[in-house]
Formats: structure tokens, C-alpha cells, sequence
């Protein structure tokens, strides 16, 4: 990680090569995408139940509490996961089993506070985000945000401040896509080992510098990603939101590299199964990993910390069930 970051204070700054390697993911996208780090502005504006664990308002000025849950979902399988094809930013759905593992990952999460929602621009991500969203038992509405012109989103907006409160937005961003995987798309993994070799494969699959063929590498997929991470969603957790990502096996490969500080060589082992959410909460700018939450009443995750637990009390209050 160190390769592309010099980190000062809380600024990450890239080095030379590096973004010249962004400009040149950048330019790998549909020219729809604009730069790299378009801010979105937030259309919806997102209440607090007063129960909330991220922010209390006292007297009008808003204190942030400087902990927030931020919970990491691999999509659950998709179409092309079954037929075990290099599948990268080709965008496929989801199969019955990834539905049903969407589904299930909302029933672990159900209990944990989810005020805004990051995705890919793939449908497999987002159908991973919605449907497990169906699961969570504050029953608020997350909304996909469409920005992609002014049209939309002024189309788009939802007009009854009552009905905002019981909406959640969902950013979706093509930095969080899987990595490229370049001329291996489409391709049969086994037939692929097959042809090029298990060891040559296995290093373009999960080594950190190694590009498949005409692809990304987990380093330049790291540079879009985590770069987006740092510049879009940290700032949101520090205020005190709590987020859901729903992405990728590299993308999120990627990020967990930063959160968790791996190295380069310690990242080859780091593998995601589909549909499993990871719990991590960020405390005083630091990012503690709380495991995966085996089900919504889990001790151990509430345990660790008074906010989830008096915000599942509160549910358990306002839904006594
Ligand atoms: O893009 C793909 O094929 C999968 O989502 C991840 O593939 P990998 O496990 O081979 O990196």
C-alpha cells in the first residue's frame, strides 16, 4: 500500500505514476464516467432516530459522536459465478442462490444502524444492497441517487421532507466495480489455470502488483477504490454516519488492505465469499474489525459496543419483536 500512498496527517497523497495509472483506469470507463472523484451531493436529507448511536443534536448545534458502524458486503453469487467465468466489470445479475445469500446477510445485519449506502455501478452490488435491505428491521426505503444528469436528478428527488426520513441513500459508484480482469472476461477460470497455469492465474487473481492481460491489477484497482473510500466515505463515517458497501471481491479486497493495514503479501491470502457482511466500527479515525455478525442478536457484536447495543434496544422497542 505504501507503493502508492504517502499518508500525512489524514491527507493520502498519490504519487506521480500512480495517478497517471488513474487517468488511465479513468480512461478505461465509459466516457459517460466523469473525473474520478465526482462529489455527490446528497440529495436526501437523512434524520436520526433519536436513538441513533452517530449523531445527537443538543440545542440546535449537532455533536458527533466519533463512532460509527460500517458494514462490507461481497455481492452474493452471480450468474457468472455459477459457471465459474472471470466475470470483472461485465455486468451480470445475481443468480436465486445470490439472492437468497442477500437475503440472508440483511437478516445478520438487521439489527446494526445503516444511514447511508455505497454500491458499484453493477447490478449484482445493487441487487445485493436492496435485497438485503428488505431485511432490516428499521424498514427504511433505500433509494438508489440518480446524478447522472441534472434532469434526473431533479426528477429523482423525493419531495415529502416525512418521507425523507424514512429513506436511506444509495450512492452507486463505478470506483467500487470490480477490478477489470481485462482479456479474462468471459473466460472459464478452470480452462484458463488450465491453459496459463495455476501459479501464473492464482497471481493474477490475488497478487497485489500482477495485472491479468489487458486488466487491473489489485494495486490500480486499489488507486479508484480506496481513493474513493478516502475522499467520499470516510468523511461521512467521521461525521458520524454509519454506511453500508455493497461491491466486490477485489474492490473490497482493496479497501480492506487499507482498513486492516495489509501488506502487499498478506493481501494474496485475503479471499471474500459471496454475501457474507463484515462489521467494522470506526472509533477515533481508527478502523477496529468486529468480525461477521452470525445473526441480527448477535452478543458479540453488541457486546463490543453501548451504541449498537442501545440503537437494537431502541428497535427492539419501537418493533417489540
Ligand atoms: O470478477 C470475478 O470473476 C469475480 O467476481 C472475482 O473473481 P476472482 O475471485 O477470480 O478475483
Amino acid at each position: 500500500m505504501a507503493a502508492f500512498r504517502q499518508a500525512t496527517g489524514s491527507q493520502i497523497f498519490f504519487s506521480a505514476s500512480s495517478l497517471n495509472k488513474e487517468n488511465r483506469i479513468a480512461s478505461l470507463m465509459p466516457n459517460s464516467q466523469k473525473t474520478c472523484f465526482d462529489t455527490i451531493k446528497v440529495s436526501l436529507s437523512i434524520s436520526e432516530p433519536a436513538s441513533s448511536p452517530s449523531i445527537t443534536i443538543h440545542g440546535g448545534s449537532v455533536k458527533k459522536s466519533n463512532e460509527a458502524a460500517l458494514i462490507l458486503i461481497r455481492h452474493g453469487e452471480s450468474m457468472w459465478n455459477e459457471k465459474n467465468l472471470f466475470t470483472g466489470c461485465v455486468d451480470v445479475p445475481l443468480t436465486r442462490k445470490g439472492v437468497e445469500e442477500a437475503v440472508e446477510a440483511g437478516k445478520r445485519i438487521s439489527n446494526i444502524p445503516v444511514d447511508m449506502i455505497y454500491t458499484s455501478a453493477l447490478i449484482r452490488a445493487q441487487m445485493t444492497a436492496m435485497l438485503a435491505m428488505t431485511e432490516h428491521r428499521r424498514k427504511k426505503v433505500p433509494i438508489i441517487l440518480h446524478n447522472e444528469t441534472e434532469q434526473a436528478r431533479e426528477w429523482s428527488q423525493v419531495l415529502s421532507e416525512d418521507t425523507k426520513k424514512l429513506c436511506i441513500p444509495v450512492i452507486t459508484a463505478w470506483q467500487l466495480n470490480e477490478r477489470m480482469y481485462g482479456e479474462l472476461q468471459g473466460l472459464n477460470k478452470q480452462e484458463t489455470a488450465d491453459r496459463y497455469g495455476n501459479e501464473r492465474v492464482h497471481e493474477w487473481r490475488r497478487s497485489y502488483s500482477v495485472p491479468p492481460p489487458g486488466g487491473e491489477s489489485l494495486e490500480m484497482c486499489a488507486e479508484r477504490a480506496v481513493a474513493y473510500f478516502v475522499e467520499e466515505i470516510e468523511p461521512r463515517l467521521v461525521s458520524g454516519k454509519n454506511v453500508m458497501i455493497a461491491a466486490h471481491g477485489n474492490s473490497l479486497r482493496s479497501i480492506i488492505m487499507y482498513l486492516d493495514k495489509l501488506t502487499s503479501q498478506e493481501v494474496i491470502s485475503l479471499e471474500l465469499s459471496t454475501g457474507i457482511p463484515m462489521l467494522y466500527i470506526f472509533k477515533e479515525g481508527e478502523f477496529i474489525r468486529r468480525g461477521s455478525p452470525v445473526g441480527p442478536t448477535e452478543a458479540g457484536v453488541y457486546a463490543y459496543t453501548k451504541r449498537l447495543a442501545q440503537y437494537r434496544e431502541k428497535l427492539d422497542g419501537m418493533f417489540q419483536s
